[in-house]
């Protein structure tokens, strides 16, 4: 029997992506048209020995979380629990402290995936893998190939090139160590608990013994609880013939900026082309124009002579009048682009209105495509104190009057704008 732990984080992870973050917790962001989660969702439900998914993260349970997590039990027949943290416990911390939660049952292995990563889920694969690997105790870490640079950014691993075994681990090395790097989705049986376990009991021992004044102001016990999978457990199992490395060379990419979550779309959009063919627009008499890979949800008004695509995704209740042009980006539920509108690698928020003969434009911040490990950049805003041209974004209830251009910007929620803006936040 196998079970599937999903890392979400909570209210204070995902910054970068405000503020869209304000309205709706990061992890059900809709990406390809459903939230982010369910794709994981769906990956681990393919497997026929899955029986068991837990959400575990710090967020205040809240209706979205709740009304995602029916539905999705019901879609996906399986039980789908969402476990709240008393406090940020880390990537591995979290997953010690639920440890009864995750073993009820007696599984012999489970998955835990970071919440915010697109990928194809080579879950069977991995399973394979792991039979062929080392012994029945040995973990996996899906790897993948980055780019010199762009791998400092994520946890390195240095293979043994025949056994596949994880020789060392740095976390975002300053300086580089391998290009193959992890994509946050593990196989861990349940002896995981006893190297988090030990971890936990030298970080109690610690504490007492160099308790100063001030930690004894703060709660010990969390402290010791608090565990990063990265640092504290994987660069200890290297190179200790227990974890192994399952490379993949196929579609992965993180979802840290809302920029990179218009990039996941697209590689969502170009796998239903096998997964999910029903989800793809295609032109029929009487619908929009659509160009690639473009999905639209059934609720949406779409006038005829609008285009769309590539990568476009439509939300519930969008309305899009005459002449619309959309091109690489996410139209969220119940916003309206009045006609000979056109929006290009933008993300319209829920609610929002596009003036007529507005044009709202972002700048791409895709990967180098003559680059084939290169991966998104998911910068921080500011470059040189100036902020990077990146894709636009209008949080919930913004109106853009018609005739203007908002050319680079972030616009927050609720704001009624009456000119032009460029490369700006406009607060
Ligand atoms: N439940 C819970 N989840 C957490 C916590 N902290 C982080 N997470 C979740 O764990 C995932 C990893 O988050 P980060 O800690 O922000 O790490 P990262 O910068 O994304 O790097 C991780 O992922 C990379 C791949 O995307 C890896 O390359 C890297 O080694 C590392 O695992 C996210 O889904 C986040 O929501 C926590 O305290 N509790």
């Amino acid at each position: 029997m196998l079970k599937a732990v999903i890392l979400i984080g909570g209210p204070q992870k995902g910054t970068r992506f405000r503020p869209l973050s304000f309205e709706v917790p990061k992890p059900l962001f809709p990406v390809a048209g459903v939230p982010m989660l369910q794709h994981h969702i769906e990956a681990c439900s393919k497997l026929p020995n899955m029986k068991e998914i837990l959400l575990i993260g710090f967020y205040q349970p809240n209706e979205e979380l709740n009304r995602f997590l029916s539905c999705a039990q019901q879609d996906f027949k399986i039980s789908i629990r969402y476990l709240q943290e008393y406090a940020a416990l880390g990537t591995g911390g979290g997953i010690y402290h639920f440890r009864d939660q995750i073993l009820s049952g007696s599984p012999e292995a489970f998955f835990v995936m970071n919440a915010d990563v697109c990928s194809e889920f080579p879950l069977p694969e991995m399973l394979d893998f792991q039979k062929e690997h080392g012994d029945a105790y040995s973990f996996v870490i899906l790897g993948t190939t980055a780019n010199r640079k762009q791998s400092l950014n994520y946890g390195c691993i240095v293979e043994n090139e025949q056994t596949d075994e994880v020789l060392h681990y740095v976390e975002k090395p300053s300086t580089f160590v391998s290009d193959i790097i992890n994509c946050g989705i593990y196989l861990f049986t349940p002896e995981i608990f006893q190297h988090i376990g030990t971890v936990f009991q030298k970080n109690q021992q610690d504490m007492l013994f160099y308790r100063t004044r001030l930690e004894e102001q703060s709660n010990g016990w969390h402290r010791a609880e608090v565990i990063r999978l990265e640092q504290d457990i994987f660069t200890a199992l290297a190179g200790q013939g227990k974890l192994y490395v399952y490379k993949t060379d196929r579609f992965w990419s993180q979802i840290k900026s809302a920029g990179s979550a218009i990039y996941a779309s697209r590689l969502y959009l170009n796998q239903y082309h096998t997964t999910h063919p029903e989800r793809l627009a295609t032109n029929r008499e009487g619908g929009p124009k659509t160009r690639g890979h473009v999905y639209i949800h059934p609720t949406a008004n779409i006038d005829p002579t609008a285009v769309l695509g590539p990568n476009v995704s439509i939300g519930t209740g969008v309305t899009i009048g005459a002449g619309v042009r959309v091109r690489e980006s996410i139209i969220l539920h119940g916003a309206t682009l009045q006609d000979h509108s056109c929006v290009l690698n933008s993300i319209v928020g829920w609610g929002s209105t596009i003036g007529k003969w507005a044009r709202v434009e972002g700048t791409p911040s895709d990967p180098n495509p003559n680059d084939p490990y290169a991966k998104i950049d998911s910068e921080t805003l500011f470059r040189d104190g100036k902020l990077t041209p990146s894709i636009t974004i209008l949080g919930c209830n913004v109106n853009i009057p018609s005739e203007v251009i908002i050319l680079n910007s972030i616009v927050l929620p609720h704001k009624d704008l009456n000119r032009s803006f460029k490369n700006q936040i406009i607060l």
